[in-house]
Parts: C-alpha cells; structure tokens; sequence
C-alpha cells in the first residue's frame, strides 16, 4: 500500500528576528533593514515506535537550537565574493563594499556560510544543520526534510532534501 507521514513544525512556532542587506555587486547592496523571520519544517519518513516518525517537541528544539543564535543579530554572508569582513580590535566587526562602509558590535554580528543572506540561502543553511541532528537522533529513518523560511507572511523560500535511491540509511 502506498501510504507515508509526515510531520511539520508550523512557522508560528519558530521565529527570530534579523537584520541583513543583500549584496548585488562590488559597489552595490541593499539598506541594511530587518524581518521579523519565521520558520516550518517538515520531516517525512518510517513510523517508530510509538507510532511517530519522530517527536515534534524534539523536532521543534533542534529547529529552535539552530535558529536561537541568529535572533536580534546583523546576519553577515561570509563567503560573499565584494564583501569585506574584518575585526576592528576585539569589539567591532567593519564590512566594506566598494566606497561603503558599516561597523557593527561584533557580539550583535552573526557570521553565515553563505554568499549572501538570502531566504533561500538561510532555509539552506538551517537545513543542513538540521539533516546532521535528526540523522544522528534517527539514523536512516528521514526521507525527506523540508524547511521553509519566511520573510514576511507572503515571501519566503523552501529548501528540500530528498535521500537518493542507494544513498546510506546510516
Ligand atoms: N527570492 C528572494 N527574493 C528576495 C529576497 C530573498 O531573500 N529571496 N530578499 C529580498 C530583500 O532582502 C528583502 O526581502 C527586501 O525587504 P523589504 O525591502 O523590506 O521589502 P518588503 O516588500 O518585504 O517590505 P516593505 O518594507 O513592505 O517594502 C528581496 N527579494
């Protein structure tokens, strides 16, 4: 019988609240300005024992661990080409593009692996973060795994993994 489940952690149960500016090239980005940022994410996989594919709440606190860090902060794309990150002594961090220039508290700054800090590129980064935790918690159970970040209620950007035919289950 064809038949699979599902499980979601809806956006309104996983937000923070960001700041960031898109870079779209040596000398041109966006202001810097900030989303009150939502996330959902949803797991398909095998039903365990007790009859779940696997806790929400343990689903909602490794989404929630991994977005905690990113909440009130100046999101930075660290592996942006035009960007330039430096520290300025221990305190302040200095990102440079072209004639422009901005200086933030570097305990207010959150470095991102990424080229720009994008929904697209964010719902990437959380989601890889967070295929290691449930792989971990339930080796070869996990099908698929979506996560979705919103920027506002209308916008907002989906990554998706789906485990290959052949892929290991461990
Ligand atoms: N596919 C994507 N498109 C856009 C992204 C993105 O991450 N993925 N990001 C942006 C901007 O960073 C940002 O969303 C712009 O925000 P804002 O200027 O606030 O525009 P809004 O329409 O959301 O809000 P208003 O303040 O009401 O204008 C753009 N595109």
């Amino acid at each position: 019988m064809g038949e699979g489940f599902e499980i979601r952690i809806g956006r309104e149960a996983v937000q923070f609240s960001a700041a960031h500016f898109l870079v779209f090239g040596p000398d041109s980005a966006e202001a810097v300005h900030g989303h009150d940022f939502s996330v959902e994410v949803a797991v398909t996989g095998n039903l365990l024992d007790p009859g779940w594919v696997m806790d929400f709440l343990v689903l909602h606190r490794f989404v929630q661990e991994i977005v905690e860090p990113l909440d009130h902060k100046v999101l930075l794309p660290a592996k942006n080409p035009w960007l330039r990150l430096e520290m300025l002594g221990d305190e302040l961090v200095r990102a440079s593009l072209g004639k422009w220039s901005w200086q933030f508290p570097a305990v207010h700054c959150f470095l991102l692996p990424v080229c720009n800090v994008t929904a697209e590129l964010l719902a990437q980064y959380i989601g890889g973060i967070l295929k290691g935790r449930i792989e971990a918690e339930l080796p070869g159970s996990m099908e698929r795994l979506r996560v979705e970040v919103f920027e506002t209620p209308h916008y907002s950007a989906r990554w998706t993994y789906v485990r290959q035919e052949g892929e290991s289950r461990c």
